[in-house]
């Protein structure tokens, strides 16, 4: 017998409307009601939140992951029910804080809430159900609207059609309906991370650059922050015109905070050292992290910031493979 244990969360899937809009409430015993009985599987439910995902913390990550580790030799996977607003970064999130997991951990949940006309939830957690057992990977996987993405890699899309999700820079995992799971992607093997830890440092800020940013903002955050993301333009270039940003990170830098280059184009990560106002970048001491996407850089600057405070071990650790966040630099 399979014994696989549902963590409830909340979120759109176990909403239902209130006079303040739609808010989780649905009680575990009904949300089990809705998955399929499957022949030699057994579900548990257990609730762990009950928010809508806007309002996930970084410490309902950890609580997760603390759950699943207590319970890593009872169960054979996890389903973990979610809203979508934050998904991808829970599921970043608990791929680094589960990284050396041997168990799937499978997040789904839906645009329209149970219970409701047109619900695409149901679908979901037949879905997940499939998925988490049928493939014995291990690895922490988003199951939404018939697609298999890994943890690391998704992103949602769109706010409101049921293919909220994507997989960005990396294949789907497999695709899935009706109980069946077409054929796995299983990824190259990648050399182990050495090390575990359930702690997580929350001290970072993402900065969205645009046209027209005062670079003082830099500044201000280098006296506060432990670790700063930067969203920059296209393959990593920031301004060192008019506008300079470079001696800001040159000085967070030097300072011992690192300064994380990402971009903020969806596909095809970035390649720091094409352009000049790239180099000029890297020079200054940013640490480009390549394909990687934010909800991953973020998630991950939070568990290697609680490990080290050293840059150049912070630098080593941002730009190892994890948990297949990231292909090139
Ligand atoms: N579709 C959803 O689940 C959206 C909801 N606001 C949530 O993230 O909890």
């Amino acid at each position: 017998m399979q014994r696989i244990l549902v963590l409830t969360t909340g979120g759109t899937i176990a909403s239902h409307k209130t006079d303040n809009g739609l808010a989780p409430g649905m009680a575990d015993d009904v949300l089990i009601s809705y998955f399929e009985e499957r022949p030699g599987v057994e579900l548990a439910i257990e609730n762990v939140v009950n928010k809508d995902s806007t309002n996930m913390q970084p410490e309902d990550w950890t609580t997760l992951a603390q759950r699943i580790t207590d319970y890593q030799n009872e169960y054979d996977a996890f389903i973990i029910t979610h809203g979508t607003d934050t998904m991808g970064y829970t599921a970043a999130g608990l791929s680094y804080l589960l990284h050396d997991l041997k168990k799937p951990v499978v997040l789904t949940g839906s645009q329209i809430p149970l219970g409701m006309a047109e619900t695409d939830a149901v679908r979901n957690l037949h879905d997940a159900l499939t998925f988490a057992s049928q493939a014995t990977v291990p690895g922490v996987f988003v199951v939404f609207n018939g697609l298999v993405i890994l943890g690391t890699r998704a992103i949602k899309t769109k706010t409101k059609s049921y293919d909220a999700f994507e997989s960005v820079n990396f294949p789907y995992i497999a695709s899935v309906s009706d109980g069946e799971l077409g054929p796995l992607y299983e990824p190259e093997p990648e050399d182990e991370f050495v090390g575990h830890s359930l702690e997580l440092n929350t001290n970072v800020f993402v900065l969205k650059a645009f046209p027209g940013m005062d670079p003082d903002i830099l500044d201000y955050l280098g006296a506060r922050v432990d670790g700063l993301i930067i969203e920059s333009f296209g393959n990593g270039g920031l301004p060192f015109e008019n506008r300079n940003l470079i001696p800001g990170i040159e000085k967070m830098t030097k300072a011992g905070i690192p300064v994380i280059i990402t971009t903020q184009i969806l596909q095809e990560g970035q390649d720091i050292y094409l352009y000049e106002v790239g180099q000029q970048v890297a020079k200054a001491g940013g640490i480009t992290v390549g394909d990687m996407n934010t909800e991953a850089v973020v998630a991950k600057l939070m568990w290697v910031l609680a490990q080290t405070n050293q840059l150049d071990e912070i630098k080593i650790m941002m730009q190892q493979p994890i948990a297949h966040d990231l292909d090139f630099i």
